[in-house]
């Protein structure tokens, strides 16, 4: 079994008197796919928002693991050092684009950070030198690399706002690898999909596992997505793990069951007879 590139500890968020998250813990491993699910409210988001800097925890510790042996604790980093230093990237579950720049332009904003300490914080661009010239070609390679594996060159000069709903997700991913992520946070990437786009999106997010070993970490509702690409699913309800583990181990545990049905535990039995699991 491989390490954990995320150990996530006794977290705990509060929004005055409600806890979204009450004493969280588990680990997404590297190299795999981790999802978290859970009915509606359940603090997946929340979670997501802890990981990435959005939210400072209530409690609770959030540990970036990298293959150097350098960590990163999470929970207490400004969100912009989260995705720069820590190398942890995100979509989000309401897709923000840039709707009014080209699709390309989109993932070479995302490189803004190797381009503007290339050009030596505007010099070496205004004064055009090569070093400033040759990391902007690399950023031009790099999204033409994303945009092709993503399916949208043909669409790189168009407004990201002229794309459909699959497309506009597929550019998130995309402009999300453009930071070279170890870790990459995906809230709900099937949302919206049709059922071919689900597909497509499973034949991605396991090429950017396999391919560039990138550790993925995602909420999503489709079940078809958790269960067909993930290695490892944790449940939660109301801000607490009911369950962790393999995708049938907590397909098949009452609790996570009786969560999905809004059953208690000991009625699982005879609804899941009802509807004829
Ligand atoms: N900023 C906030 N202020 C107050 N309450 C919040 C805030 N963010 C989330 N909550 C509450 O925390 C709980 C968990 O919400 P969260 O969005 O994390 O759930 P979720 O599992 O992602 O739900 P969904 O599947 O519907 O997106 C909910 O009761 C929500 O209303």
């Amino acid at each position: 079994m491989s390490e954990a590139i995320l150990s996530v500890e006794h977290l705990t968020m509060r929004f005055g008197g409600l806890i979204a998250v009450n004493d969280l813990s588990f680990e997404a491993r590297r190299g795999e796919i981790t999802a978290v699910i859970g009915p509606n409210g359940a603090g997946k988001t929340t979670v997501f928002n802890c990981i990435t800097g959005f939210y400072k925890p209530s409690q609770g510790r959030i540990t970036m693991r990298h293959p150097d042996g350098r960590t990163h604790l999470l929970e207490r980093l400004p969100d912009f050092r989260i995705s720069q230093e820590a190398k942890v990237a995100r979509t989000f579950q309401n897709i923000r684009l840039f709707s009014g720049m080209t699709v390309l332009e989109n993932l070479l904003v995302a490189q803004h950070n190797p381009l503007m300490s290339a050009s030596g914080w505007s010099i070496g661009g205004i004064l055009g030198l090569p070093s400033y010239g040759r990391a902007e070609r690399r950023a031009i390679e790099k999204a033409a690399y994303w945009l092709d594996k993503c399916g949208l060159t043909d669409r790189a000069d168009d407004p990201a706002g002229d794309l459909s709903y699959g497309p506009q997700r597929a550019l998130e991913i995309a402009r999300a690898m453009c930071t070279d992520p170890e870790l990459l946070c995906l809230d709900e990437p099937a949302a919206g999909l049709n059922p071919r786009e689900s597909l497509v999106l499973n034949d991605l997010l396991r090429f950017i596992r396999k391919e560039h070993g990138t550790s993925l970490l995602l909420i999503e509702h489709d079940m078809s997505v958790v269960m067909e690409i993930s290695d490892h699913v944790v449940v939660l309800d109301y801000g607490i793990k009911i369950s962790d583990g393999t995708p049938s181990q907590v397909r098949e545990d009452p609790k996570v069951i009786a969560a999905y049905l809004g059953v208690d535990d000991s009625e699982v039995e005879k609804v899941e007879a009802e509807v004829g699991l």
